[in-house]
């Protein structure tokens, strides 16, 4: 089994309005092609005759230690895709060891998902980080920001690639612009009066500044991180306003279409970062050789999207673990290959670009 199968089975399984919701990105999707191509085409040299009998691949992420350098990257709506939604999401990452980051659009509210992640993994503290677009009414940020805390969140990712909402062809032309009956964004339900959880409560707003993001700074002790940055300068900034970490991210070529490949910008931000801050990759991660590609190349770890949506869509919790256990597996794999003892010896040395020769995957 591999990634790709998952794929296939939640176009099977899926609703197609709700599978292309996954698949797509925005205008020509030329983002979403180049994630994943431009992984193809780096070149992994392995090292040979290194003796190393087992590989660590843990790594410590603002002070816990995580079982695999691979987070669940935010992802809207879960109850969309298996009946259970972010429920079964948190129980899978929490028994993985793995951090997920629960979405503000979560269909199931941010103190029940770190509950069933609690629950499922008992003694072990499991990460819940919490995703937020920061709101141009500051006391909706705040009482997000609240919800999140008392819920438990280990970290806030706050997204800032979205200004506006990237445009999204295939949900244009299927209509698909709300959650079905049933089904609401639990976060957003009576954070004002009466509110009952719409979508359309989730503002994204071009007026933000790094004013914005310096009150939520001053607002709070937990870990925060930005999603989004894409351009070296901004990671600088970032590292001005005291973030503790970036999640290099195209949004999976759903904001702004025909940005560079994430892969393709990581060794320029991890110049600008230089070890400062953990830096998270997300965008096209589907193999075990994309993971060692960008930890060889800076990242600390990397997030997986629609990975895990398929793995949800496919088999709810099951299926969630069962793509974390390919990861995991592929990962291993990999790291034996390359001769390396684990994630700590990966470095730029064991890539090379590769020529035109690298084929489709
Ligand atoms: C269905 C779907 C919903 C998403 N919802 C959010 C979201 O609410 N907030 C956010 O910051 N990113 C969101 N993302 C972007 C992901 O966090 C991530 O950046 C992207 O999916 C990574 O690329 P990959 O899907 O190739 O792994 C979403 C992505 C998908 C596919
Ligand atoms: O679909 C998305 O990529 C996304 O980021 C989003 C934003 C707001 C509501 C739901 C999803």
């Amino acid at each position: 089994m591999n990634l790709r199968e998952f794929e296939s089975a939640a176009r099977e399984l899926l609703d197609p309005v709700h599978y292309d919701y996954v698949a797509g990105g925005a205008d020509d999707e030329v983002t979403v092609r180049a994630n994943e191509a431009a992984f193809a085409r780096i070149a992994l040299l392995p090292r040979v005759l290194r003796g190393a009998a087992s590989r660590e691949s843990g790594v410590t992420l603002f002070g816990h230690r995580a079982s695999l350098p691979v987070v669940l990257s935010p992802t809207a709506f879960h109850r969309l895709f298996h009946k259970e939604g972010e429920v079964a999401t948190a129980r899978a990452a929490a028994r993985a060891g793995v951090v997920m980051i629960t979405g503000m659009a979560s269909t199931v509210a941010v103190a029940d998902v770190v509950e069933a992640a609690r629950a499922a993994a008992p003694g072990r503290d499991p990460a819940v980080w919490f995703q937020l677009y920061l709101q141009p009414a500051p006391g909706v940020t705040e009482a997000l920001v609240r919800r999140a805390t008392e819920a438990g969140c280990a970290a806030l990712v706050v997204t800032v690639d979205s200004p506006v909402l990237g445009a999204h062809t295939r949900n244009a032309r299927n209509g698909f612009h709300d959650l079905p009956d049933g089904l609401a964004c639990e976060n957003l339900r009576d954070l004002l009066d009466g509110e009952p959880g719409h979508v359309r409560q989730i503002a994204m707003s071009p007026t933000l500044d790094w004013d914005d993001l310096d009150r939520l700074r001053a607002s709070t002790s937990l870990p925060l991180l930005l999603k989004g940055v894409l351009h070296p300068d901004d990671a600088r900034i970032a590292l001005d306003h005291g973030v503790d970490g970036l999640l290099l991210s195209n949004h999976g070529g759903r904001q702004l279409d025909t940005v560079p490949a994430t892969i393709d910008l990581l060794p320029e931000i991890a110049a600008a970062v230089a070890g400062r801050v953990p830096l998270l990759l997300d965008g096209g991660v589907r193999r075990g050789t994309d993971i060692v590609k960008a930890l060889a190349l800076g990242a600390t770890a990397v997030g997986i999207g629609r990975p895990a949506v398929w793995g949800l869509a496919a088999d709810g919790e099951n299926g969630v673990t069962r793509v974390l256990d390919i990861l995991r597996r592929e990962l291993d794999h990999t790291l034996a290959l390359c001769g390396a003892t684990g994630i700590a010896d990966l470095t730029p040395a064991l890539v090379r670009n590769a020529t035109a020769s690298a084929g489709p995957r």
